[in-house]
This record gives structure tokens, C-alpha cells and sequence, in this order.
């Protein structure tokens, strides 16, 4: 069972000017539960730099903590990464399930309750509710779903469903009422004076909907 309570993407762009693997870093501590490495605009042999930086981490601290690739098959199977999240323009998920098999998590982002359906029956793990509120994070979005979108996706299927887009510490508890497993936050975390704080400020939010025990990891 994958915990995707507080799903970290990054962006180096929006880090102010810090490195992503010690933003991760960081985000740990705070109790992130789920990292993607989001790279739009390097080179491959960076993102496979980064991502190798990653997943030496979480090995180094023996964490559980899936590493997700944005994006890219091929730079989450080189790298051994958990798995890859692909968008309704990316890669399509049957071409995916043929390189990666049942090796790599596979997650979808849905703009609708159709795509979501379709998601679920084409086998992926998650979908990612994209987005929920409106971001300056991401320009090329569909329009907003709100809340009554995750209720709607919720209503239609059964997968693990994590919501993003425009989500900080003022809005996560509601999203999870409104039947999300999870919150993935960008620039909430990767743009906070301290991400580590910035995490464990939102983890207790979602826990104080979903319960749960102590918040961040040390
Ligand atoms: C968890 C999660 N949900 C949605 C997205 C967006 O994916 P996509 O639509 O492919 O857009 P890009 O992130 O590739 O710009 C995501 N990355 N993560
Ligand atoms: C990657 C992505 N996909 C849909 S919205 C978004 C960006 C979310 O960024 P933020 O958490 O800063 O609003
Ligand atoms: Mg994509």
C-alpha cells in the first residue's frame, strides 16, 4: 500500500535557486510521504543525474518513500525509480505497461471523471486530479475542477486519487474531506523559506482529517 497523503513534485525553477535533492531532503523530514522529480527543461543525462541523487538518498536513509519520475519511462526504469506519472498528452499508459511491465507504479493525471475512468480500466495505480484550483505553476492546465471535482472522480472510482494544483496549508484539510487520499503540492513546499516546515505544517493538516500519529520523520 502506497501512502500518497503528501506528494512532493519539484521544480528547480520555483526552488530559489536550492538544490532539489536537498529541498527532498528536507521535504522528508517535514514528513512528505511521496516525491516526483519534475524536470521540463534540462538535458536527460541531468534528470538521470538527479534522479540517481534521489534514489541514493531515500536508499541511504532506508526510506520507503516512492520515487516518482515526471514524465519520462525510460529515465524511471534507468534510474530505479518507483515509478513514472504521465499526463493525457504524455506517453499513453499501454505503451508504458509494454516497457515497464508491472515494474514501475504508474500514475495518471485526469482532467475529468471520463479520463478518470479510463485511467482506472487501463490499469493505472493512481490518478492525479489536475488541477484542482488554478496555479501559476503550471500554465498549460485544463480548466479548475474545484472540490466538487474530487467528489465527482471519487464517486466514479476506486483508485488512489491525489489532487493538485494551487494547494497550500489553507485549502489541503479540505481537499481530503472532499475525498482525496492525497494532496501533491509544488510550489508550497519547493518555494517555502523552509520546506521542511513548509511540509510538516500540511502534513498536519491532512492528518488532522485522515488521522495519523506523529508528523515528519525525525
Ligand atoms: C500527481 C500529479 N498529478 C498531475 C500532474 C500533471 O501531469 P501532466 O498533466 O503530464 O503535466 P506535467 O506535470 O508533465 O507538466 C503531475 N505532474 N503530478
Ligand atoms: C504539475 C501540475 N499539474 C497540474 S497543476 C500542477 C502544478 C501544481 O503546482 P502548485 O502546487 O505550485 O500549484
Ligand atoms: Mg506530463
Amino acid at each position: 500500500m502506497i501512502d500518497y497523503s503528501l506528494y512532493l513534485v519539484t521544480d528547480r525553477h520555483l526552488s530559489l535557486g536550492r538544490d532539489t535533492v536537498d529541498i527532498v531532503q528536507a521535504a522528508i523530514r517535514g514528513g512528505i510521504t511521496c516525491v516526483q522529480l519534475r524536470e521540463k527543461h534540462g538535458s536527460t543525462r541531468q534528470f538521470i543525474e538527479e534522479a540517481r541523487q534521489v534514489r541514493n538518498l531515500l536508499d541511504c536513509l532506508a526510506s520507503t518513500i516512492p520515487l516518482i519520475i515526471n514524465d519520462r519511462v525510460d529515465v524511471a526504469l534507468a534510474t530505479g525509480a518507483d515509478g513514472v506519472h504521465l499526463g493525457q498528452r504524455d506517453m499513453d499508459i499501454r505503451d508504458a505497461r509494454r516497457l515497464a511491465g508491472s515494474s514501475l507504479l504508474i500514475g495518471i493525471s485526469v482532467e475529468s471523471v471520463d479520463d478518470a475512468v479510463r485511467a482506472e480500466a487501463e490499469g493505472a495505480d493512481y490518478v492525479g486530479v489536475s488541477p484542482v484550483f488554478a496555479t501559476p505553476t503550471k500554465s498549460d492546465t485544463a480548466p479548475p475542477l474545484g472540490l466538487a471535482g474530487i467528489q465527482a472522480i471519487r464517486a466514479a472510482v476506486s483508485l488512489p486519487l491525489v489532487a493538485i494544483g494551487g494547494i497550500n496549508a489553507d485549502n489541503a484539510a479540505a481537499i481530503i474531506r472532499a475525498g482525496a487520499d492525497g494532496v501533491a503540492v509544488v510550489s508550497a513546499i519547493v518555494s517555502a523559506a523552509c520546506p521542511a516546515q513548509a511540509a510538516r505544517t500540511l502534513k498536519e493538516q491532512i492528518s488532522s482529517v485522515k488521522g495519523g500519529g506523529r508528523h515528519g520523520n525525525q
